[in-house]
């Protein structure tokens, strides 16, 4: 499928962003570790969320978590403290998404698990047991999320977690969200140095959870402000908090270098409410930033700026190439489409100086199974009209509406050869 998208002429809308897929996969992951208690309340409805709670209710032999990286890592560990024996597969990029760092971790602390197929990579069969736990030493460099897995299964085990973590620690934030809901179930767990946290051997207790909207879903409807012309355009977002442990909750803060100003209805720390996007009018020339701590981001920014011809250099992109596909050779491809020659340093970095090429007279942008290049690109039609995205399905991995929240802001989006 292809959608054919115009933009309005005025941006006035309130749109209600799904719940959080980072908050909505902990919750879920720590609830069942708690034995019971109400169930997280606003979970996402997006696929990666909707794996975890298919595999959690269900427990097949064979665990298919699609492409949902969260849930890949996440139910590993999950599966390894738990009594019986489960193959965990999913898609085939997930099949090239690395693992072995969470299983030598996993491995070390007792757990027995075996790849089913290339050493390294899913699938794994895991055969689930009680674990002893105790010191354990991990690179912090690769993926936050073998991390958080650890992490969560931390307060089960006998002698709970002290984790080391080695190498630059990226998405850092991400160990913070984690660390933030385990210990709001109950457990204590804490960093007690730079780059060591520590778990105690204390159970979970369940509790009621009010899962928040998701930041790094805001970040498109951000650009789409920064985007448009129009000094009285207003957007509100609902579900959103001031002071949120998410880490792409800096967009507030990035996009009032755009020029996008954010207001909160309620002004209550952690409170989710309802915020609204305004333009300033101020805006850098340039933009220099590190995205170690909000990867998820990146697309956004890079697309934005660009389109708003903001030249930038933008670095901490070294994880960007074992995501949904490889984010950096993607966005160099598609923005190239669009007219704009980018630039890498070894994989960690992107860079726009201002080059152009010619622009592909009706531009068809490529999502690679990456719902963030559909998302981070459908704004940029405010700047093309009539911009093309293929395989817009994509979407559904965190934010299911959105074509539909598209349209209920003014857009036009059509599917290629059912045009009005
Ligand atoms: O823990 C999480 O919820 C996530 C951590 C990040 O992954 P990395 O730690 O691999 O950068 C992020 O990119 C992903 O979308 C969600
Ligand atoms: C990287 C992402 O997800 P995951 O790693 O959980 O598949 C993402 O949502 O951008």
């Amino acid at each position: 499928m292809q959608y054919i998208i115009y933009p309005p002429e005025k941006l006035n809308a309130t749109i209600t962003l799904p719940a959080s897929k980072s908050i909505s996969n902990r919750a879920l992951i720590i609830h069942a570790l708690a034995g019971g208690g109400p169930m997280p309340e606003n979970l996402s409805d997006c696929d990666d969320t909707e794996v975890i709670v298919k595999a959690l209710n269900e427990m097949p032999e064979v665990i298919d978590i699609k492409a949902a990286g969260t849930a890949m890592r996440f139910m590993t560990a999950f599966l390894a403290v738990t009594p019986g024996v489960h193959t965990i597969t999913g898609t085939e990029r997930m099949l090239h998404r690395p693992i072995g760092v969470l299983v030598d971790a996993l491995r070390y602390i007792g757990a027995e698990i075996e790849y089913a197929g290339e050493e390294g990579y899913p699938p794994l069969r895991i055969t689930g047991k009680r674990l002893d736990g105790g010191p354990l030493v991990i690179a912090g460099n690769v993926s936050s999320q073998y991390i958080s897995a650890l992490l969560m299964i931390g307060p089960v085990l006998r002698g709970g977690l002290e984790l080391r973590l080695t190498g630059e620690i990226i998405s850092r934030p991400y160990i913070d969200l984690t660390l933030w809901l385990m210990n709001a179930y109950g457990a204590e767990a804490e960093w007690n140095d730079i780059d060591t946290i520590t778990v105690k051997p204390k159970p979970y207790t369940g509790r009621r959870w009010l899962i928040e909207n998701d930041w790094s879903a805001a970040s498109y409807w951000y650009e789409m402000m920064a985007l448009s012309n129009n000094r009285d355009d207003e957007l509100a977002l609902a579900g959103l908090a001031d002071g949120s442990m998410q880490g792409d909750s800096s967009a507030r803060y990035i996009f009032s270098l755009l020029g996008v100003k954010t207001t909160f209805d309620c002004t209550e720390q952690g409170l989710p409410t309802t915020i609204r996007l305004r333009h300033t009018g101020h805006r850098l020339p340039r933009l220099e930033y590190d995205f170690v701590n909000s990867p998820d981001m990146a697309q956004t920014f890079v697309a934005c700026c660009a389109a708003m011809d903001i030249k930038f250099r933008f670095t901490g992109l070294q994880t960007l190439k074992i995501k949904e596909t490889d984010r950096i050779e993607a966005l160099k491809t598609e923005m190239r489409k669009l007219g704009y020659v980018l630039h890498d340093v070894e994989g960690r970095e992107l860079t726009w100086k201002g080059e152009r090429c010619e622009a592909q007279t009706h531009p068809a942008i490529d999502t690679y199974d990456d719902h963030r290049m559909a998302m981070a690109f459908a704004p940029l039609a405010m700047r093309h009209p009539g911009l093309r995205i293929n395989n817009p399905e994509v979407v559904s991995k965190s934010y299911p509406h959105f074509w539909d929240d598209l349209r209920r802001a003014g857009y036009t989006v059509e599917e290629a050869g059912q045009e009005a």
